[in-house]
C-alpha cells in the first residue's frame, strides 16, 4: 500500500512550516524523511497520524484520504511510533503491545487466542519479550523503543510510520532495527536524523529544507557532496563499506579559515 502527500501546506502561528509538499512513499519499500533540524519532518509525519490537519493538500494511505477515514480504520492502515511517546506510561509492555489490537477488536472484545499469538509474536521480534512483565517506566530509552515498535507490529498494518525511530539506541540496536524494519517488507516512511543510515537502509529519500521537499528519488541520487553542502553545510562523501558493498556517506566540517588560508 502506498503512501503519498500531494500539496501539503501547514500553517501554525502564521509561520509556514510545511509549503507545497508532495512525495510518494512506494508500496513495500522503506522511505526516508531527511533534512536539518526544524524543516518540517516530524510535522509531516503528524499530517499522516492525524495530529496535524494540512490547511491544503491531502495525505493518502493507499486509497484513503487519511483524514477521511474513522479512526478505527486508520488504525488497520498505519501503526505508529512518535518520538518521545508515552515517557510516564504506567502500563506493564506487555498490556502496551496488546494494545496494538485495539483497531482490529470489537467495543470491549477480550484478547483472543489469535491476539495473543500476535502480541507473542511482536515481543519476540522486537526482542523485548524477556520484560513483558516489566512497567515501561521503569525501562531505559532504548528498552522503551523497542516496546512502542513491538505495539507497532502488533497492529499488523500495512504501513508503518517512524519519528526517529533509532532515538535512544546504541550502534548495535540501531542497525539492528533498521535490518528488522527492511525484513518487514512493510510500506514504511521514517523520520531519520542519520543520513549514513537513509543512505544505507531507505530505497528512497525525500529531502525536506524551510518545509519544501529538495529532492526525492533513491539515496545515492539525493545525498550528493553539493546538497550535503548546500542544505547541511558540511563536506559530505559517499564510499563504499569494503564488508557489505552498501553505500555510506561520511562527514567533515567545513573548511576552516586556516585551511583555506594553506
Ligand atoms: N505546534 C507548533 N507550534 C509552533 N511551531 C511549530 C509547531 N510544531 C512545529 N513547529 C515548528 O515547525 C518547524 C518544523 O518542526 P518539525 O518538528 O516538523 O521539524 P523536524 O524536521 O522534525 O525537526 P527535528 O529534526 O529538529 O526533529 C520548527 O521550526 C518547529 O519549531
Amino acid at each position: 500500500m502506498r503512501v503519498e502527500a500531494t500539496g501539503v501546506s501547514v500553517t501554525i502561528d502564521g509561520t509556514t512550516i510545511l509549503d507545497d509538499v508532495s512525495f510518494t512513499a512506494a508500496d513495500g519499500r522503506v522511505t526516508g524523511l531527511i533534512g536539518p533540524n526544524g524543516s518540517g519532518k516530524s510535522t509531516l509525519l503528524r499530517c499522516f497520524y492525524r495530529i496535524i490537519r494540512p490547511q491544503q493538500g491531502t495525505v493518502h494511505i493507499g486509497e484513503h484520504d487519511v483524514w477521511r477515514v474513522p479512526a478505527r480504520r486508520a488504525g488497520q492502515l498505519r501503526a505508529v511510533v512518535a518520538q518521545d511517546q508515552e515517557l510516564d506510561n504506567e502500563y506493564a509492555v506487555r498490556d502496551i503491545v496488546a494494545m496494538g489490537r485495539i483497531p482490529h477488536q470489537r467495543l470491549l472484545e477480550r484478547e483472543s487466542t489469535a491476539d495473543r499469538a500476535i502480541v507473542d509474536e511482536a515481543l519476540a521480534r522486537a526482542r523485548i519479550e524477556w520484560a513483558e512483565a516489566r512497567r515501561f517506566v521503569t525501562l531505559s530509552g532504548g528498552e522503551r523503543q523497542r516496546v512502542l515498535l513491538a505495539r507497532a507490529l502488533a497492529q499488523n498494518a500495512p504501513v508503518l510510520l517512524l519519528d526517529e525511530p533509532t532515538n535512544h539506541l546504541d550502534i548495535g540496536a540501531q542497525l539492528e532495527l533498521l535490518e528488522l524494519i527492511r525484513e518487514l517488507g512493510l510500506t514504511t516512511v521514517a523520520a531519520l536524523h542519520d543520513l549514513d543510515h537513509a543512505m544505507s537502509y531507505c530505497d528512497a529519500v525525500v529531502l525536506l529544507h524551510h518545509g519544501r521537499v529538495v529532492a526525492a528519488d533513491d539515496p545515492v541520487t539525493v545525498l550528493t557532496p553539493q546538497r550535503l553542502a548546500d542544505v547541511f553545510g558540511v563536506r559530505g562523501a559517499t564510499t563504499t563499506h569494503p564488508l557489505t558493498g552498501r553505500p555510506h556517506l561520511v562527514f567533515a566540517a567545513p573548511p576552516s579559515e586556516r585551511e583555506l588560508s594553506r
